[in-house]
C-alpha cells in the first residue's frame, strides 16, 4: 500500500493545523487561516519505501461542502486524535472522536484491520495552566488502542515529525484496506499551503 490518508482530529484551536504544519515546513507560525477543510500531500520515504502521505485537515467553522466527522473516519487509513492539554472541553472531544473511531471500526466488517490512532495532548508548553492531567490521557489511550503523545507544535519540530513519521509506517504496516467513501474536499499543494499560512484569514495567538 502506497497511498496513506492520514485525518487530524479534534476540536476547535487545538493546534491541528500547527502539527500539520510544523510537519510539512518545520516551522511554527502562530496563526493559520481556518476557513475551508483541505488535504496536504506529502511524498515521503520510509524505511526504504516511497509513500503517497495524504494529511486532512477539517475546518471547525460551517464551511462548504464541509464533510462530515463519520465521513472523515471512514476516509482515512490513519489519524491523529488532538486536544489542547490547557482545556478540558478540548479532551472531552477528543474522548468522543476516539470512541466514535473505533465504534465504527467494530461496525465495519471484520475483514478489515484496525485504524491506527495517535492520540496527542498538544501544547505541553502551556503546562503551568495544564487542565488535563497526563494520566487521564494515557488512561484514555490505553482505553482506545492508541498510542498517547504529549507536545508542543509550538516548541518541537522532532517529536512532531518523529510521531506523524511512526504513524505513517504502522498505518502503511496495518495495510487496511478501506471502501473509499466520499472523499473530503479541497485538496493543496505545499504552494497552497504557503498561501493558506500566509493568507487571508488569520487567527490571533
Ligand atoms: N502555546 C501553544 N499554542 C499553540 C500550540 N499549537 C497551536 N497553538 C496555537 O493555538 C491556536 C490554534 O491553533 P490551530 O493550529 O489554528 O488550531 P486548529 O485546531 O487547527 O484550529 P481550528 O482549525 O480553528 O479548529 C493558534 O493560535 C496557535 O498558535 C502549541 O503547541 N502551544
Amino acid at each position: 500500500m502506497n497511498d496513506i490518508k492520514v485525518a487530524v482530529l479534534g476540536g476547535e484551536g487545538v493546534g491541528k493545523s500547527a502539527l500539520i504544519v510544523r510537519f510539512l515546513t518545520r516551522r511554527f507560525i502562530g496563526e493559520y487561516a481556518s476557513s475551508s477543510e483541505c488535504i496536504y500531500r506529502k511524498r515521503m520515504s520510509v524505511d526504504g519505501r516511497q509513500l503517497n502521505l495524504e494529511l486532512y485537515d477539517p475546518c471547525s467553522q460551517p464551511c462548504e461542502g464541509k464533510s462530515t466527522l463519520n465521513e472523515q473516519i471512514h476516509w482515512a487509513d490513519g489519524f491523529v486524535v488532538v486536544y489542547d492539554i490547557s482545556d478540558r472541553s478540548s479532551f472531552i472531544t477528543a474522548t468522543a472522536i476516539v470512541h466514535l473511531i473505533r465504534e465504527l471500526n467494530l461496525g465495519a466488517a471484520k475483514r478489515e484491520s484496525e485504524s491506527v490512532v495517535f492520540l496527542v495532548g498538544n501544547k505541553q508548553d502551556l503546562c503551568h495552566m495544564r487542565e488535563v492531567g497526563k494520566e487521564e490521557g494515557q488512561r484514555l489511550a490505553t482505553d482506545g488502542r492508541c498510542q498517547f503523545y504529549e507536545l508542543s507544535a509550538a516548541e518541537c519540530y522532532q517529536e512532531v515529525a518523529l510521531m506523524f513519521t511512526k504513524l505513517v509506517r504502522n498505518a502503511s504496516v496495518s495495510g487496511k484496506a478501506k471502501e473509499r467513501r466520499r472523499r473530503p474536499s479541497g485538496s493543496k499543494s505545499m504552494a497552497k499551503l504557503i498561501n493558506n499560512v500566509f493568507g487571508k484569514r488569520r487567527k490571533s495567538v
